[in-house]
């Protein structure tokens, strides 16, 4: 069937089959509706006649075009291009390209409204997935998952390719009892791959020449292609094998908006690969390695190092309990910079009496003051060119924070007693505990020293948040302490590992830590118990006769009660609404609603 491929200036082409009469204009009416202002509402008709295909221009005020001569009758051969108003038009005979198109024009009901509130969610979260810039893999997944849920489909895919390689590396999610196994068909993959076209089948059945599509018995599909600033990389798919005409043009619309966050989400995926490529070579796998954890949250802060690292100038505020591992951060994201090879300087502003801040923050001349017998450089003057760590910041008293900010808004220090300010070129990192914002309602903290100091901002976890890395955390600390110690200690039993498991380190990282030391003395054998640790854990300490241990599934099934209590105190603070209960358990709207559904049937808010 002969086709007509649509380019409308900064969007994606697509293809329409050509009828024996095709009306274009700005009207609705029109089979082609050409939404652009240099387009009369009747503008032009295209015919099938015995020798091919006719346009002719029905006295429009901007005329038709073909091949750059102005028209009123022309007849039209394979490849002509015809220019209406803004748009061009390009008409090609029968190929197999032309089947995959199928009355992409007919509009279908316009999405209802709760509908349209779920396809603009999805759009939500896979930008702000994208914006969280942590695993690519982890975004794919959810967000293939959403598309087969919220467009119908059957499975969604990403590929990665190129039209000479083909596909070289695929994501795919199915719903529920279906395979993801996709064998992808070679129309799609031209149209995609190789002319850069979206396209959508609506009914493969009436077309003999989908070959594949009838063997793998898919009815319906649409894909998009993707690509990096003008490099095409793959494609964006989804299918469906019961119900032919399951897409309309407005779902090809959606997929090609979720195209294009898709291609934004990868370029910067690459980009990240890049910096972390280079953040890498410049630790040379130091303390940025010594972070140990894989949970969503650690991967999340570990994307976050890699970015903030590169902006060297940028103040950084790290925020998370005691023991967490803010300091442990800090120090990365120093390692990770271009400051690398200046000095970390670290300062506890808790641990430093008020009247001698100011002297170990900007360091004194000799005989500034009584006792003052020698010259004394500054933590700011130590770190010149490196990173000073101000550890506690939120307990730095207010005459401190008055200097302090003087000395980042100038960008210059004066040591006590020094007739001149001196330049110094430092990244401060700070960290605390606690809740700065709070800090400064009370009047506690200085506001415009908040700013200077938070430019960036990273979050560590507590560690009863990442109960995935607990065991992984364990592990690592445990094999450093049996190697000081030279003992040879292989794991946990399974009673130690839930007892770690159950333990809700108010203490964090730091407790734990201190745990495994402890337990690494005491153990005797190869494999570390659950009486080898403290006695404040020992509440999974097996009592006689009952089995030392459980099974990964009952440990999982027991979570179940606090998933629920912490999913309904979330729902209830946001009275209802599930993005901002999302919001506060720091995970995805979609992974929030599935909870909801499973857990308290479904009682949330879809309006956001
Ligand atoms: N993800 C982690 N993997 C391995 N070790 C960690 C991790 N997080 C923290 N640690 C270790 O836990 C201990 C406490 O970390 P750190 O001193 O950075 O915490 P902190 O939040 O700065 O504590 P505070 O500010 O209360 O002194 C350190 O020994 C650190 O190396």
């Amino acid at each position: 069937m002969p086709h007509l491929v649509v380019r409308k200036p900064g969007q994606m082409a697509y293809s329409v089959p050509l009828p024996d009469v095709l009306r274009i204009g700005r009207h609705e009416q029109n089979e082609l509706v050409l939404d652009d202002h240099q387009v009369s509402r009747q503008h032009a008709t295209l015919t099938r006649t015995e020798k091919g295909f006719e346009v002719r221009d029905l006295g429009s005020r901007h005329g038709t075009r073909v091949n750059g001569e102005s028209v009123t009758a022309h007849a039209l051969a394979d490849g002509d291009r015809i220019q209406i108003g803004n748009v061009l038009l390009e008409l090609y005979e029968e190929d197999e390209r032309t089947i995959v198109h199928h009355q992409v024009t007919a509009a279908g009901p316009p999405p209802r409204k709760a509908e349209a509130d779920r396809r603009l969610s999805l759009l939500f979260d896979v930008s702000r997935a994208i914006g969280a810039m942590g695993d690519t893999e982890v975004m794919l997944g959810e967000m293939l998952e959403a598309i087969v849920d919220v467009l119908g489909g059957e499975r969604a895919l990403v590929g990665l390719g190129d039209a000479t390689r083909g596909i070289v590396r695929r994501f795919c999610r199915a719903r529920r009892g279906s395979s993801p196994d996709v064998v992808l068909s070679r129309a799609v993959l031209e149209a995609t791959l190789g002319r850069r076209e979206a396209v959508i089948v609506r009914d493969a059945l009436r077309d003999a020449g989908l070959k594949t599509m009838h063997r793998e018995r898919i009815v319906s599909a649409m894909a998009v292609p993707l690509g990096l600033s003008a490099r095409p990389v793959g494609l964006l798919y989804v299918d469906d094998r019961q119900e032919a005409e399951r897409f309309g043009p407005d779902d090809l619309a959606y997929l090609t908006a979720l195209g294009h966050l898709v291609s934004a989400a990868l370029e910067s995926a690459e980009r990240y690969q890049r910096a972390e490529a280079i953040a890498e070579a410049l630790t040379g796998g130091g303390v940025a390695e010594e972070i140990i954890g894989r949970s969503a949250a650690m991967t999340r802060l570990r994307a976050q190092l890699t970015k903030y690292a590169a902006a060297g100038h940028a103040n950084a505020l790290v925020r998370g309990e005691s023991g967490s591992g803010k300091e442990l951060v800090a120090r990365a994201l120093h390692e990770a910079s271009a400051r690398a090879a200046r000095p970390f300087v670290t300062l506890n502003c808790a641990a430093i009496p008020e009247t001698m801040l100011e002297s170990e923050l900007f360091g004194y001349e000799k005989g500034a003051f009584t006792g003052a017998v020698a010259k004394k450089r500054g933590k700011f003057a130590l770190a010149d060119g490196g990173t000073l760590f101000l550890d506690e910041i939120g307990d730095l008293a207010l005459p401190a924070q008055a200097k302090l900010l003087r000395a980042l808004q100038e960008g210059e220090i004066q040591p006590l007693g020094a007739e001149r300010t001196q330049k110094v070129d430092v990244r401060v990192v700070s960290a605390t505990h606690k809740d700065l914002t709070k800090e400064i309602a009370e009047k506690r903290f200085r506001e415009d020293l908040y700013y200077r100091l938070a430019v960036v901002e990273i979050e560590v976890p507590p560690l009863r948040e990442r109960e995935s890395d607990v065991l992984l955390i364990a592990t690592a600390l445990m094999r450093k302490s049996a190697s000081a110690m030279g003992k040879r200690i292989e794991g946990f039993t399974e009673a130690a590992q839930s007892a770690l498991l159950r333990h809700d380190w108010p203490g964090n990282v730091r407790e734990l830590r201190n745990e495994v030391e402890r337990a690494v003395i005491n153990a005797d054998g190869p494999l570390v118990d659950a009486h080898d640790l403290s006695p404040r854990l020992g509440a999974a300490r097996p009592k006689p006769g009952q089995p030392r241990g459980k099974s990964l599934a009952e440990q999982f099934a027991e979570l179940e009660p606090t998933e629920k209590l912490l999913v309904e105190e979330a729902m209830s603070r946001a009275k209802g609404n599930v993005s901002e209960a999302a919001r506060l358990l720091g995970i995805t709207r979609i992974m929030m609603k599935r909870r909801v559904d499973r857990l308290m049937g479904g009682a949330g808010k879809d309006e956001d």
